[in-house]
Order: structure tokens, then C-alpha cells, then sequence
């Protein structure tokens, strides 16, 4: 796979414990693609891996055929992939649409000199990036609450604003962590319908961690399974259902 996403026998260790090992597997240029198991399986530190939170102990992590461990977090974001966290992380006291442009900022090299004396060509950037901003404010429902400081907003509206956030730095790539938790049926299907129309629109590859069954058979192409933190299985949200060892590790009953 030379474009997307490609990990390869990816392993890290904290002391005594394999978080993941010899963990392999790929997302495709535009693909939707869910990793899931148990709680403590490896999921996030996947995720923190992807991003250049932690560096593997062993292994490779390519992007559109760059190697990734070692770069910083901030290169990666301008690699082409974002995330979100399981645990909303806003500027709780910026507006909403602060917020968004501030995530657009990762994209600029402005020199102090041009931020400093605020030109017409600086005046004319922030005239796009504030219109851009209220696009996607705007797609996602959010445009009137634009003036809202983000801790204000219901816990739905903060977990659309982080993707929101995430898309605002332009990804290739977007990395959903547990994007459902906390919502009820019908945010939930919402947010069915918002991650396929972003793929669409803005031709993402996605990368989905959700415990949630039906979110993720419902919307995903091709489904990795990881079980402490090692691959159990990998398939069709349809051969996943049906797979014993994935039914025996995580889904139990429920796949029934
Ligand atoms: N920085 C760290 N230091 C030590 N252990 C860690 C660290 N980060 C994660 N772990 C351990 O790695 C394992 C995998 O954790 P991780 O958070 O990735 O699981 P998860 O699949 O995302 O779980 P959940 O579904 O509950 O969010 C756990 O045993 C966790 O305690």
C-alpha cells in the first residue's frame, strides 16, 4: 500500500507491559476503516502511535510512504492526519469559532513581522479563514453557536466541534476516537451520517475507534480487531459479526 496509511509489525512496550505487538495493518487512500476490542485492547496508544505521541519499540508506520515515528506531532498534522481524543479537548473558554480558526493556524507560516503589522495580505487571510471555518461550522450544524465559548455547548455539539477542529487542519487522514461515546440514538445515527458525508466531501481516509457495535458495522468498510493490543482478526463488518474468536474476545452475546 504506497499511499495511506501502513503499519507493519508495530510493537511498543511500557516497561512489563505489550501494548501492542507485531501489530500490521493499513487504511486506505479514502477508506473507512474501524479498529476495535476490548477496553484496554491498545486502541488509543494505536492512535498515539499514528501521531507521534509515542514511538514504537519495534516496527514501521508509513504515510503516503513517509516514515512516521520520530516526526513530532504538529509535523504529522501537516502530514495530512488528525485526530480526535476520547476525552473532548477544546479551548474551553474560546469561542466556537476561535476554536476552529485556531486549528486552521497549523497550516500558515506567518512571520511575526506580517502577524504584527496586520496588512492588507494578513487581513485578507483571516477574511478566508474565517470563511472557511463558518463552512464547516455551518455542515456540521454549528454556525449559529459560532459566538458560544466552547464549554457552553451540550456534549454532543463539543464532540462535533473536535471533528470540526480535526477537519479544520485539512487531513487526508482523520482519526475518530470513540466519537459516539456519550450520545443518544439519534446523535448517534447523525454522526452515521456526518462521518460518511465528510469521507465523501472531503475525500478522507478515516480511521474509526468505537465501541459502539452498530456505528461501526454500520459505517465502516473493513474492520481490524486487536485483542492486548495484537490483531485477533481483520474483515467485513459482516465477516467480523460472524468471526468466533472476535465473538469469544469482545462482542459476545451481542453479535448474536
Ligand atoms: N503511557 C502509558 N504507560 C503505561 N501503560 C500505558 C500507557 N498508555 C497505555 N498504557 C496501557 O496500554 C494498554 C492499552 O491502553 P489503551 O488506552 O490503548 O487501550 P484502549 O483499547 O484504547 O482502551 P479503551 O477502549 O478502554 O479506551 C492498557 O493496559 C493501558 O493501561
Amino acid at each position: 500500500m504506497s499511499s495511506g496509511l501502513e503499519l507493519k509489525d508495530v510493537t511498543i512496550r511500557f516497561g512489563g507491559l505489550k501494548a501492542v505487538g507485531d501489530l500490521s495493518f493499513g487504511v486506505g487512500q479514502g477508506e473507512l476503516v474501524g479498529l476495535i476490542g476490548p477496553n484496554g485492547a491498545g486502541k488509543t496508544t494505536v492512535f498515539n502511535l499514528i501521531t507521534g505521541v509515542y514511538t514504537p519499540t519495534a516496527g514501521q508506520i508509513h504515510f503516503e510512504g513517509i516514515s512516521v515515528p520520530g516526526k513530532k506531532p504538529h509535523e504529522i498534522t501537516r502530514m495530512g492526519i488528525a485526530r480526535t481524543f476520547q476525552n473532548i479537548r477544546l479551548f474551553s473558554s474560546l469561542s466556537v469559532l476561535d476554536n476552529v480558526r485556531a486549528a486552521m493556524m497549523t497550516h500558515l507560516k506567518r512571520g511575526i513581522l506580517h502577524s504584527l503589522t496586520r496588512g492588507p495580505v494578513f487581513q485578507k487571510e483571516e477574511a478566508a479563514i474565517e470563511a472557511e471555518a463558518l463552512e464547516l461550522l455551518d455542515i456540521f450544524g454549528l454556525a449559529d453557536a459560532r459566538d458560544k465559548n466552547a464549554k457552553d455547548m451540550n456534549y454532543g455539539d463539543q464532540r462535533r466541534l473536535e471533528i470540526v477542529r480535526a477537519l479544520a487542519t485539512k487531513p487526508k487522514l482523520l482519526l475518530l476516537d470513540e466519537p459516539a461515546a456519550g450520545m443518544n440514538p439519534s446523535e448517534k445515527d447523525d454522526l452515521m451520517n456526518l462521518i460518511r458525508f465528510i469521507k465523501e466531501r472531503y475525500n478522507l481516509a478515516v480511521l474509526l475507534v468505537e465501541h459502539d457495535m452498530k456505528v461501526v458495522m454500520g459505517i465502516c468498510e473493513r474492520i481490524a480487531v486487536i485483542e492486548y493490543g495484537c490483531k485477533i482478526a481483520e474483515g467485513t463488518p459482516k465477516q467480523i459479526q460472524c468471526d468466533p474468536k472476535v465473538i469469544e474476545a469482545y462482542l459476545g452475546v451481542a453479535a448474536e
